[in-house]
C-alpha cells in the first residue's frame, strides 16, 4: 500500500484535496483531528503535558486548547517540547490505522508533515500550495480567529519555500487552476510509477 503525506500551510486547501482523494477511494487520516482525540485519550500525552505545564492544561472537558495554543505558538522551545510529546503518539496511531486500510493507497493530512517527521513514514509527499495572502483570507473567513493569531501559527511552520523543496509533488490551489485534474494527474503518476 502506498502512503501519501498531504501537507501545505493553513488555508492552503489540504482538506479539499483530502476530500478529492477520498472520492478516489484513498482513505485519509486527518492528523489535526486524530491528535486532538489522542491528547484526551493517551495517558502518556496527558501525563507529560501536565508535567510540562501543570494540571490546568486539562479541564474536566479535556485538553485546554486555547491555553496550549497561547503557550506554544510564539515560543519555539515549548512548541518543540509539545511536538516531541504528541507527535510520536500520532505517528504510531497513524501506522496502526494504515495497517487496517484495505485500499491500494492511504494518506495522512498534516500542515506539519515535515516538522513532525511524518514525512519519513510516508512513501510520497504532496504539497498543496496557495499564495500566503489567499491562505490568510480563506482561513480568516473560515475560522473565528484573528490575523495576528493566524500569523503566529504560520510562523510556527516551515516556509512554503522549504515545503516546495522537500515535497515530491505540488498541487496549486490558487483559485485559478482547477484542483481535480491536478489530483487525478498526481494519482496516475504515483500509481503508475509504483506498478
Ligand atoms: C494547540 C492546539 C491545542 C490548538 O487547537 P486548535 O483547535 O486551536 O487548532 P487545530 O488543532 O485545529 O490546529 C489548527 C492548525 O494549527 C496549526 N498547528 C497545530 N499544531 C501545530 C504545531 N504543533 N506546529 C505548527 N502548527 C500547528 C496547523 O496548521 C493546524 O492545521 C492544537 O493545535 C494542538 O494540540 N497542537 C499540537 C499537536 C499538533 O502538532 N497537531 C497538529 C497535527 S499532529
Ligand atoms: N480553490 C478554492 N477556492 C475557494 N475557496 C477555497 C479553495 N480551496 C479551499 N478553499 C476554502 O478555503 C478554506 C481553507 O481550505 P481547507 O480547509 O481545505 O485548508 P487547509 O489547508 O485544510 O487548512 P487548515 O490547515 O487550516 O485546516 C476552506 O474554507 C475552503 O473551503
Amino acid at each position: 500500500m502506498i502512503k501519501i503525506g498531504i501537507t501545505g500551510g493553513i488555508g492552503s486547501g489540504k482538506s479539499v484535496v483530502a476530500q478529492l482523494l477520498s472520492v478516489h477511494r484513498i482513505p485519509v487520516y486527518i492528523a489535526d483531528d486524530e491528535s486532538k482525540k489522542l491528547t484526551n485519550t493517551s495517558p502518556v500525552i496527558r501525563e507529560r503535558l501536565i508535567h510540562l505545564f501543570g494540571p490546568d492544561i486539562y479541564t474536566p472537558e479535556g485538553l485546554n486548547k486555547p491555553a496550549l495554543a497561547k503557550a506554544i505558538f510564539g515560543n519555539k522551545d515549548l512548541l518543540l517540547q509539545v511536538n516531541q510529546i504528541i507527535h510520536p503518539e500520532v505517528n504510531k496511531h497513524f501506522l496502526t490505522w494504515s495497517e487496517h486500510q484495505q485500499q491500494h493507497g492511504c494518506a495522512i493530512e498534516s500542515a506539519i508533515l515535515f516538522e513532525s517527521g511524518f514525512n519519513q513514514i510516508v512513501d510520497v509527499s504532496l504539497m498543496v500550495y496557495a499564495p500566503l495572502e489567499i491562505r490568510i483570507q480563506r482561513a480568516l473567513q473560515r475560522d473565528h480567529s484573528t490575523e495576528e493569531a493566524l500569523r503566529k501559527r504560520i510562523e510556527s511552520q516551515v516556509s512554503d519555500e522549504d515545503k516546495k523543496l522537500w515535497a515530491d509533488y505540488i498541487i496549486t490551489n490558487d483559485g485559478k487552476q482547477p484542483l481535480l485534474p491536478q489530483v487525478e494527474k498526481f494519482l496516475s503518476q504515483i500509481f503508475d510509477n509504483i506498478r
